[in-house]
């Protein structure tokens, strides 16, 4: 099989917003965003990218963004969505860079080689590694809990700031042995951090079934038996009540999700909500009073906006 790769001379300050573009709107396969600066500076930063100078002569000044689509997909019709995109990310006053959009095809065994390469251990927190299941890491402290992953079609490398929010907010929530639904589980990271972090039992759901798969196998991958998948929309056909809800879920969906975690929260249960861009935030905390929540705690992360949650006094 072959994939359609479509790549974007641009602007890192459109990343995320593309990428959740391709990814939720355009079922893009998979995504990358290769900034010149982030390669540029491997070498002394600390963090997961890997340089190589020959992977970045033809980088754009800026950034290099590639979605990867199926070899039947529209490619006329995908050029048109991302040049609309990319208009209407300007009138946000967001820099687009070039905006010069090309398209080629190869054959998937490589972007899956050529994923990987660029995919490293995240060393997230005192309590939290992230790691490939092709790499070894052996942590600081003996301690500090792996999360093993392939994330495979699924959304959820732990690369994304807004997977990070999430799993902020879960080590803050996380003070007992809790039960946990973690809503769109994606490649099921958030819910293997839960369970990685003392949760008892975990649902997690998604639409899709790539998600369904990634998650099961992920949980297989780090011994875990106390994580459930359902594949579902948001809570609906959902039993039970939880002592955590956490949703990595854009804005308008979110939206939905909140009517029904009334019947899914335990009493002085938490909500973990991230994927909020931040000109989203005022319909969401709209939302949020109107069914009986308040925020307890923001956290940002560029333009994404990850929020802890919890029901207002009686
Ligand atoms: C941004 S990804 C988050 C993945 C992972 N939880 C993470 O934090 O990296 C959002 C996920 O929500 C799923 N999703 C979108 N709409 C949904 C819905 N209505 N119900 C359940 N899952 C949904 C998508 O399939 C995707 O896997």
């Amino acid at each position: 099989m072959k994939l359609l790769v479509i790549k974007i001379e641009t602007s890192h300050e459109v990343e995320d917003a593309l990428t959740v573009f391709a990814q939720d709107n355009l079922k893009a396969l998979g995504t990358e965003a290769r900034k010149r600066s982030d390669f540029e500076q491997a070498g002394w930063l600390h963090d997961s990218t890997v340089v190589e100078m020959d992977d970045i002569k033809d980088l754009p000044e800026d950034m290099q963004f590639m979605a990867y689509f199926d070899e039947e997909a529209d490619r006329e019709q995908l050029i048109k969505e991302f040049t609309g995109k990319l208009t209407e990310l300007k009138t946000y006053g967001l820099a687009t860079g070039a905006g010069k959009i090309t398209t080629s095809y190869i054959a998937d065994q490589d972007w899956n080689t050529a994923w990987q390469k660029y995919y490293h251990v995240i060393d997230f927190s005192r309590h939290l590694a992230i790691v490939p299941e092709w790499e070894d890491y052996q942590p600081a402290f003996k301690d500090q809990q792996l999360i093993k992953l392939d994330p495979g079609l699924a959304f959820g490398t732990g690369n994304h700031k807004t997977t990070q929010l999430a799993m902020m907010g879960l080590e803050r929530a996380m003070v007992k042995p809790m039960t946990v639904v973690d809503v769109g589980t994606g490649s099921g990271i958030l819910a293997i951090a839960a369970a990685k972090l003392g949760a008892t039992d975990i649902l997690a759901t998604d639409i899709s079934d790539e998600s369904m798969t990634a998650a099961q196998q992920n949980a297989a991958l780090n011994d875990l038996t106390n994580i459930r998948v359902q594949k579902t929309s948001l809570l609906a056909n959902v039993d039970g009540k939880f002592d955590i809800i956490v949703a990595n879920i854009l804005a308008e969906i979110l939206l939905d999700l909140i009517p029904q975690m009334d019947a899914h929260l335990n009493d002085g249960g938490q909500i973990i909500f991230s994927g909020i861009d931040y000109l989203q935030l005022p319909k969401i905390e709209k939302a949020l009073d109107e069914n009986g929540f308040k925020i307890d705690l923001t956290m940002k992360q560029g333009r994404w906006i990850g929020l802890a949650i919890t029901r207002k006094e009686a």
